[in-house]
């Protein structure tokens, strides 16, 4: 009989069973509270919990299930795991387990094999046999496929995968989604860590790295669930529209509130929107210029050297002088004779206020040299004299006060690149700051410095964080991590990125060990996710050809073995055959069944022109920019360096042509990024001399 139809109606009626059970519990529940008592209020926030809990179960309750015989039981227990838990209302004892519960990481590290198995446990290590490990697909409350992927003492081979492969074939929206039905034991170690780490995770392009993360951070909320709070985490990400994509996959998990940013958005925040930002025109004019005509990066790099904790080291030095020298030894003379001695104005600023930063030192100090002005007016009898004193006293006050240098970070900033700063800041970074900073205009790469200065001035501001999530992390600086880690008693990070896609390289990292050089030792933690989910076998292949040219060591990704159609590469005659070859690559896959469809371009405006070129032809498509919101799926063309963390099912990666992507290895990363966005279909169309980056 086929496996199927016996596993069938006995998972039919399990399901059957589950649903009555959310009911009843549903309806034990009664009605929403809608009056005035206090108390009744605070109970009915918990019953909305349970009912919200008990709708995401409703319609997807469980996905997996796996027959375990714990060390001294009399038999196997069918444990059923879900998105959430569900215990039995008479008994208590669980019915549906939740995918981030101990003895749920069984079904995630478990590959097969008679061989006993454990996990860790509150109360310790639990051992025991595994006799089944089962796959359920339940759309709108429908069972669909029941799949076996073990059975003791069957013969259980690679059906394992074959639900994988099942759910990477599906066709994608505009949204990423959560994989808990299918996480794989690489990614649930990265999943499950502990959380007073820093981990580090270098993963190749669709191996799941912000899937992960996301997945991390609803573990953690479970897992410490008294000790961290939603609200006071926060995902790092490259912008707005990347967050955007992602933004369905903690709802999913039953996660809210985790605050989304990007470093510049949450970086401006911090200095209350007081500077200004130079338009991007280095970035585009000269780090994504053409024909390999990119300078060469190294540390003196203006981007990598303001990013460098060495930087940070002597930007440290600068402000502890700064604060050593705040006062000169200048007394205060209120009027003619009265006098306030520079040695107690240091005192008070040196002693009494030396646990404050240093803007409330300053503060404190004009406050309480203004309270001493005060107790002298009230020594002058005559109120004549001392209302004459009085404005003399206050308006000295002022111009005193005045004279202290101001604590403010721009200020500070653009001081110390204005002097003195040629024999430690390199030429190439004076030159590529000073012009920007003397029109009050500051880079990307300046913020970091910007905020810790800020912070140096004013104190952390309550700012603390209970986790950090890092993702596209090669495109981070060092001094961006240290400072974030300023925000935690504890570093306890999520740090996840591709060299290989580093195509920010000028202000990004080149090894991880620049970031790692952050932590201590106990804190660090570092991981490799070679294998890689998204694309075809194929697909893959072909994008492993360039990996070399990216000139950063890597291993090739490996593929899971899921076959699709050879990857095309396409030489068009002339130029006017552009639009017509676009037509058909959209016209033929909307015809298989392709839901979101790519053109990929090298340049911004090559891709406006593109994208007018196809609106002409009455070919609709979605133009993405920069500073865009929001994805919408559909056809999209797209800048490449836009494009990555996305992903579409199928990609046409324009003119790949030697002058737009020269053998350079920061082209070499913008055509991986390019590449690895496809799912099931990548085609490459050029004129002129294909790209010398797919010969391997
Ligand atoms: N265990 C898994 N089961 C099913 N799908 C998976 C799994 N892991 C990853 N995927 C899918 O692979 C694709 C890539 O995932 P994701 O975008 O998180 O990878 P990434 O490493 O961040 O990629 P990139 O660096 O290229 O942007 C997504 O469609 C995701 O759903």
């Amino acid at each position: 009989m086929d496996p199927i139809n016996t596993l069938y109606p006995e998972e039919q009626e399990r399901l059957q069973q589950t649903f009555q059970e959310i009911e009843r519990q549903r309806s034990d529940i009664g009605p929403v509270y809608r009056g005035q008592d206090y108390v009744e209020q605070l109970l009915e926030a918990k019953r909305e919990e349970t009912r919200q809990r008990l709708d995401l179960l409703d319609n997807d309750p469980y996905f997996g299930r796996l027959d375990f015989q714990e060390d001294g039981k009399a038999a196997p227990l069918p444990l059923y795991i879900g998105k959430r838990g569900l215990d039995l209302k008479e008994t208590a004892a669980p019915y549906v387990i939740d995918w981030r519960a101990p003895v749920a990481s069984l079904f995630y590290s478990f590959t097969g094999g008679d061989a006993p198995v454990t996990y860790e446990a509150p109360d310790g290590t639990i051992q025991g046999e595994i006799y089944r490990k089962r796959n359920l697909s339940i759309r709108d409350k429908t069972l669909g496929r029941v799949v076996d992927s073990y059975e003791r003492g069957g013969d259980n081979i690679g059906l394992n995968d074959e639900f994988l492969l099942y759910k990477l074939g599906d066709k994608k929206d505009n949204r990423l989604r959560d994989i808990v039905s299918t996480i794989q034991a690489e990614q649930d170690l990265i999943i499950r860590a502990p959380r007073y780490k820093a981990l580090i995770i270098q993963g190749a392009a669709g191996s799941g790295k912000t899937t992960v993360a996301l997945h991390r951070l609803a573990f953690l909320l479970y897992q410490y669930q008294q000790q961290i709070r939603a609200e006071r985490m926060v995902i790092f990400a490259p912008n707005t529209m990347f967050l955007d994509y992602i933004s369905g996959v903690l709802p999913e998990l039953g996660v809210g509130n985790v605050k989304q940013t990007t470093f510049a958005e949450w970086a401006l925040d911090r200095l209350n929107d007081n500077v200004r930002m130079a338009q991007g025109t280095v970035e585009g004019n000269v780090w994504f210029s053409l024909e390999g005509t990119r300078p060469p990066i190294d540390d003196e790099t203006p981007g990598r050297f303001k990013g460098s904790l060495a930087f940070k080291s002597w930007l440290d030095g600068k402000l502890k002088d700064f604060e050593e020298n705040f006062l000169t030894d200048q007394p205060f003379e209120a009027w003619e004779g009265r006098v306030l001695p520079g040695s107690m104005i240091r005192e008070w600023f040196e002693v009494e206020y030396r646990h404050y930063p240093l803007a409330a030192r300053r503060e404190r100090l004009s406050a309480r040299i203004n309270r001493w002005l005060e107790m002298q007016l009230t020594n002058i009898g005559d109120p004549k004299i001392r209302k004459d004193k009085s404005k003399t006293g206050k308006q000295r006050l002022r111009t005193y006060v005045n004279k202290l240098p101001k604590a403010d970070a721009l200020s500070f900033y653009q001081s110390i690149f204005a002097s003195g700063a040629e024999g430690s800041i390199p030429k190439k970074v004076l030159s590529g700051t000073q012009p920007y900073l003397k029109k009050g205009f500051v880079q990307p790469e300046d913020l970091a410095a910007l905020v810790w200065i800020h912070y140096v001035f004013n104190g952390a501001e309550n700012l603390a964080f209970d986790h950090v999530v890092v993702d596209e992390a090669q495109d981070v600086s060092p001094f961006q991590i240290a400072l974030l880690n300023t925000f935690m008693n504890e570093p306890s990070f999520t740090i996840l990125g591709d060299l290989a896609q580093g195509i920010h390289a000028y202000r990004g990292v080149q090894r991880w060990d620049e970031l790692s050089a952050v932590f201590d030792e106990e804190h660090n933690s570092y991981h490799v996710l070679k294998q890689s989910y998204r694309s075809t076998l194929e697909i893959i292949e072909f994008a492993n050809r360039i990996l070399p040219h990216t000139d950063t060591g890597l291993p090739p990704a490996e593929p899971v073995f899921r076959s699709g159609d050879p990857v095309d590469v396409v030489r068009l005659e002339r130029e006017d055959e552009k639009v017509p070859f676009i037509r058909s690559f959209i016209d033929d896959n909307q015809e298989r069944g392709m839901r979101t469809i790519a053109i990929i371009g090298r340049k911004d405006q090559e891709c406006t022109s593109l994208h007018e070129e196809m609106v002409r032809a009455g070919i609709e498509a979605n133009l993405i920019s920069e500073g865009q919101a929001s994805y919408r799926g559909g056809i999209t063309v797209v800048p490449v360096y836009l494009a990555k963390g996305l992903e579409f099912d199928a990609v046409l990666v324009a003119n790949a042509n030697d002058r737009q992507y020269a053998l350079t290895p920061q082209d070499a990363k913008l055509l991986y990024v390019g590449c690895t966005r496809a799912l099931h279909q990548l085609t490459l169309y050029y004129y002129g001399e294909e790209t010398g980056l797919l010969s391997s």
